[in-house]
């Protein structure tokens, strides 16, 4: 059931797309009361406002609850399967996940997920988040297509359990955002147990001067900062991938985009 629900959200999904934008929208004539005063445009106009601004907040939040909501529903693959066979679905895909080359400990994690086929983009963007010399990718899809499985997958792909020092750092808009994201990294990597994983989001208090081992890290923008530049936890330099999850999310907050440009300098 739940991963039918993965399947048919992203078709509602796009259908809704659709209509919105055959949508037309009807020029109204609003006569002035008695006293002049157009009260409808008036209270039109402070509404746009508002949810303009409280789209911005809420963007962030609404990724979370999508995520829950996909998360407690997935049971059944068939759907997806199907789906994933139509050319015309975002979840098409030719590919199978022994194609892509993940390492034995990690196709394991995947399958033990109940993933038997990589979507579209994770075909697509797999290989070239894995490739030698490394690139740099930027990578956008429909929510809940497959894109945190993707680059969760790369990052673990790359680190190097010997090396005890933080590779792979990602970046999450919010606290609620990062812990999910951490879960998906923790059930994938379940079968690589010497692959560790440190949280750098409020209240995750360590101790000057301390390093870290973990070889992920993953946190909130202001937190992650902290950790790399003032408190010296983190050696930028020695970070292979760098992932700037919900980059739209990002760039939409100030102080967020300021802080993630920090850190990848
Ligand atoms: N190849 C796959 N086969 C089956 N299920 C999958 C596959 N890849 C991801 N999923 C499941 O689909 C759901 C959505 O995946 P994911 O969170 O990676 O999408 P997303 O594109 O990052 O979504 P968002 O845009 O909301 O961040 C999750 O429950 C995940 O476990």
């Amino acid at each position: 059931m739940a991963t039918d629900s993965w399947a048919l959200a992203v078709d509602e999904q796009e259908a809704a797309v659709k209509s919105i934008s055959n949508l037309q929208i009807k020029e109204e004539k609003v006569k002035p009361d008695t006293n002049g005063v157009i009260k409808t445009n008036a209270t039109a106009e402070k509404t746009a406002e508002k949810t303009d601004e409280e789209e911005k907040e809420d963007r962030a939040a609404q990724s979370l609850l999508n995520k829950l909501i996909r998360s407690n529903l997935v049971d059944n693959t068939n759907q997806v399967e199907v789906l994933q066979r139509d050319p015309k679905s975002p979840l098409y895909s030719v590919k199978s996940f022994e194609e892509l080359r993940l390492k034995p400990q990690l196709l394991q994690g995947v399958y033990a997920m109940g993933f038997n086929r990589p979507s579209k983009i994770q075909e697509n963007a797999l290989p070239m988040m894995l490739a030698e010399p490394p690139q740099n990718l930027i990578a956008q899809s429909q929510s809940g297509t497959g894109k945190t499985a993707a680059f969760v997958l790369a990052m673990l792909s790359r680190v190097e359990p010997a090396e005890r020092y933080p590779q792979c750092l990602c970046l999450s808009p919010t606290y609620e955002l990062a812990l999910q994201t951490g879960k998906v990294i923790e059930q994938m990597g379940k079968f690589h147990p010497e692959l560790k994983l440190a949280y750098a989001v409020r209240g995750n208090k360590l101790e000057r001067g301390q390093k870290i081992s973990e070889h992920i890290v993953i946190g909130t923008p202001g937190t992650v900062l902290d950790w790399c530049a003032k408190l010296k936890f983190i050696d930028p330099k020695k970070i292979k991938v760098f992932v700037l999850d919900e980059a739209d999310v990002m760039i939409a907050t100030q102080g967020h985009q300021d802080q993630s440009i920090r850190i990848q300098r």
